[in-house]
């Protein structure tokens, strides 16, 4: 638990636009840099929001050459995650909604942009899409994210999983 708020403490500090911002942490299926299932999703602070460059691969297939469903919404989840670093405090998904416009296809970089739309005391509402390289929206997102503290987190450490 010592580990995990220091973890926090040091990931929750200012970010100016267009840094790089941090993996929530090494074994997210999102974006942790040693999962190997995972998307490895790199996100940067673009003025208010946060915006990634992503390209799904053979791991993440549905139906052939289009990416799964799940798949893009794990990465949509994952992003509005990095928001969290802007917004100076953990927080978690309690509602997620993807409308899927076109196919997402393997092997495409697809521009992804986040933002809080709306606040409102512990709730962050927040809203996402992906753009194809020709400029088509191919998905967009809301979500709903609630703040919580980091004893939160505590429910899911267990001295057998990685990276706990
Ligand atoms: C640091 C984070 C890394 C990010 C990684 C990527 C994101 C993730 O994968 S997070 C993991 C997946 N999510 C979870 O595990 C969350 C599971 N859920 C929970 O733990 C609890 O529901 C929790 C803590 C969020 C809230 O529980 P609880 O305090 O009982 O409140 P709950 O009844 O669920 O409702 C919370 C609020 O959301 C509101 N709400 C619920 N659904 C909706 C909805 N669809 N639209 C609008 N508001 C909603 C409720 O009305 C309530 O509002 P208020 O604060 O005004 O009362």
């Amino acid at each position: 638990m010592q580990a995990l708020l220091a973890m926090w403490s040091e990931k929750f500090v200012g970010y100016p636009d267009g840094s790089d911002l941090p993996a929530h942490h090494d074994h997210c299926l999102g974006c942790g840099p040693e999962n190997p299932h995972g998307h490895r999703l790199r996100a940067v602070r673009h003025g208010d929001g946060v915006q990634a460059w992503h390209t799904f691969d053979n791991r993440h297939v549905g139906a052939p050459g289009i990416a799964h469903g799940g798949a893009v919404a794990t990465v949509v989840d994952d992003l509005y995650g990095f928001l969290l670093f802007l917004e100076g405090g953990p927080a978690v998904t309690r509602q997620l909604a993807v409308d899927y416009l076109a196919p997402v296809l393997i092997g495409t970089t697809y521009r992804l942009d986040a933002q809080v739309a709306r606040r409102e005391g512990r709730k962050l509402f927040v809203t996402a899409g992906a753009t194809a390289p020709d400029g088509r929206p191919v998905i967009t997102s809301t979500a709903v994210f609630v703040k919580v503290s980091v004893e939160h987190f505590a429910q899911g450490i267990s001295p057998d999983v990685p990276g706990d």
